[in-house]
């Protein structure tokens, strides 16, 4: 068997690193337009005598990874096959840093309530002292069951009311997709799940009660996933000593997945990587029984790049996916007490008035156990403003540096320079799926049945999630696919 694979990133990698050992006599040939692989997994060590190990970590895109849930069980897989469980840093659930989470407004921090009791203790601020009543409201809210999708701004205003919509999950969505709450789907998002619990229970928090308790939150296609990767023992020792952790970073940063999967793929007798060969030809072959990528010939192929790339080189219903940019400002200050809040950073609101720089949220990265000492946050800026008016995007890193400076100024009270900044424009950087991302799709998926017999696999943050974590597991939910085609 014969398998191309599109993509060098961390759907492409884990896709072919779970197909090279479910057949290990299938020829893979994975193709990357780029001389690197990872995609948006960026991490760099900047040399400077600011901090005592002589450089500092800093992360360009993704930090952190969720070790709970069906995504979060695929990635503690991967990690564990790839033997780098001594290299995960646990941010433990009653850490500050996983408790700690706030939201600027309109010009001071507000925490994030991170339960019951906390969510009642939200009258105290003034920026969220509609949280209690939202809940409330929530449990006299009308299902609403004659729709198949809308935006998660819509089901929120129409659950919880507008203020809570607005300040919190306007500010969440901004950590999440920097996107537009009323323009991204509720079923493409990690939020899908609470249409149906609507559907079923009426009120969304009665319903995760009831639906977490009774264990209705997976699918049965999810629940034999997590049964096949529940299989490893090793896997199952960690993904429960991880319990505790609600998220975790990785000690040589979150570009060493992409390393290690690089360096394991090498070593494969059976699989080929295609360094700076974009993808430029998909179709099905004359023989109509195979598909051909760059006039090379497969059984299957699995496509882990841009939906509108895809749109591009097949004559499939059209797909065009919206994007998010993000300018990535990190910040390292060798005084380690530059933080009055302990936590894992903040958030901003769509919209808050007064936010010219288009501010998304700070990370406290030094609050996440980091070896440097000293002070270290990274800044994101755009999202939806950029798509909105590319004219206030940071015309030079330099420029953005003075923004993020300025950020942390009025925010934290930090009046100082930084000892050592890096700026990173990541462009289109975040698929910002519409409503009707799904029925969109569907079509294409149905197209490429019809069309291409079956032979082509879609997977990756383009099409089913833009987590690592979800990346991850739908590589080895393809892998596992094409491998029951092979029998
Ligand atoms: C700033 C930022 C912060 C984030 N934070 C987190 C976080 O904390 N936690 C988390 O879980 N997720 C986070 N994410 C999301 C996550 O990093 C991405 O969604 C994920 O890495 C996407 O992986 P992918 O393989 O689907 O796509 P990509 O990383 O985009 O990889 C696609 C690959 O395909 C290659 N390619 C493109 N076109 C072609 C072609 N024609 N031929 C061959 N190769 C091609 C590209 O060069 C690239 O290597 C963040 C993302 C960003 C941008
Ligand atoms: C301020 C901007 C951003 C921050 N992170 C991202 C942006 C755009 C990107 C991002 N962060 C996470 C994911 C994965 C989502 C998922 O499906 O797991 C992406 C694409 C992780 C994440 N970040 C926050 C939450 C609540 C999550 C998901 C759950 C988890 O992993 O714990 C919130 C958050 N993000 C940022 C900050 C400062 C922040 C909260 C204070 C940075």
């Amino acid at each position: 068997m014969k398998v191309a694979i599109c993509g060098g990133g961390i759907a492409g990698l884990s896709t072919a690193f779970y197909l090279s050992r479910l057949i290990p006599t299938c020829q893979i040939d994975l193709y990357e337009q780029g001389s690197r692989l990872g995609g948006w997994l960026q991490s760099v060590k900047i040399p400077t005598s600011s901090s005592p190990t002589g450089n500092v970590l800093f992360e360009q895109g993704p930090r952190t990874l969720r070790p709970s849930g069906l995504a979060g069980l695929a990635t503690v897989d991967l990690l564990k096959q790839l033997k780098m469980e001594e290299n995960i840093k646990p941010i433990l659930k009653d850490s500050p840093s996983a408790k700690n989470k706030y939201i600027y407004y309109p010009n001071r921090l507000n925490a994030i309530p991170s339960g019951a009791f906390q969510a009642l203790k939200s009258v105290t601020q003034p920026a969220l002292r509609v949280v209690p009543f939202a809940l409330l409201r929530d449990l006299f809210q009308k299902r609403k069951l004659d729709i198949e999708d809308e935006s998660i701004g819509s089901f929120m205003e129409r659950r919880f009311g507008k203020m809570f919509t607005h300040r919190l999950m306007s500010s969440l969505i901004n950590g999440i997709y920097a996107g537009d709450l009323h323009s991204l789907s509720l079923r493409s998002t990690m939020f899908g799940f609470l249409a149906d619990v609507e559907r079923k229970y009426g009120s969304i928090i009665l319903g995760i009660i009831l639906a977490s308790i009774r264990g209705e939150l997976l699918t049965e296609k999810q629940k034999l996933l997590r049964a096949s990767l529940l299989k490893n023992q090793g896997t199952k020792e960690l993904f429960q000593s991880l319990r505790s952790s609600s998220m975790i970073s990785l000690e040589n940063g979150i570009e060493s997945i992409a390393s290690n999967l690089n360096a394991f793929l090498d070593a494969s007798s059976n699989v080929s990587i295609r360094f700076n060969q974009p993808v430029t030809k998909l179709a099905l072959s004359d023989s109509g029984d195979k598909i051909d990528v760059n006039n090379c010939r497969y059984d299957y192929a699995v496509f882990a790049m841009s939906s509108n790339q895809l749109s591009q080189l097949l004559p499939s219903p059209p797909m065009s996916t919206p994007t998010s940019s993000v300018y990535v400002v990190n910040l390292f200050y060798q005084d380690a007490s530059m933080l009055n809040h302990k936590g894992f950073g903040y958030l901003v609101p769509l919209h808050l008035p007064n936010n010219p720089n288009h501010i998304l949220g700070v990370v406290f990265d030094s609050e996440q156990n980091n070896p440097e000492q000293g002070t270290k946050l990274t800044v994101m800026m755009g999202g939806s403003s950029y798509a909105k008016d590319p004219k206030c995007i940071p015309t030079t890193p330099d420029e953005a540096v003075s923004y993020a400076t300025e950020a942390v100024k009025q925010s934290l009270g930090i009046h100082i320079s930084p000892d050592l900044a890096n700026a990173t424009l990541q462009q289109n950087c975040i698929p910002q799926y519409k409503v009707g991302h799904q029925l969109h799709l569907d079509n294409v998926q149905s197209w490429i049945k019809e069309n291409l017999q079956g032979r082509l696999y879609l997977t990756g943050s383009w099409f089913n999630g833009v987590s690592i974590g979800d990346c991850i597991l739908n590589g080895y939910k393809t892998a596992q696919e094409i491998s029951l085609k092979g029998q």
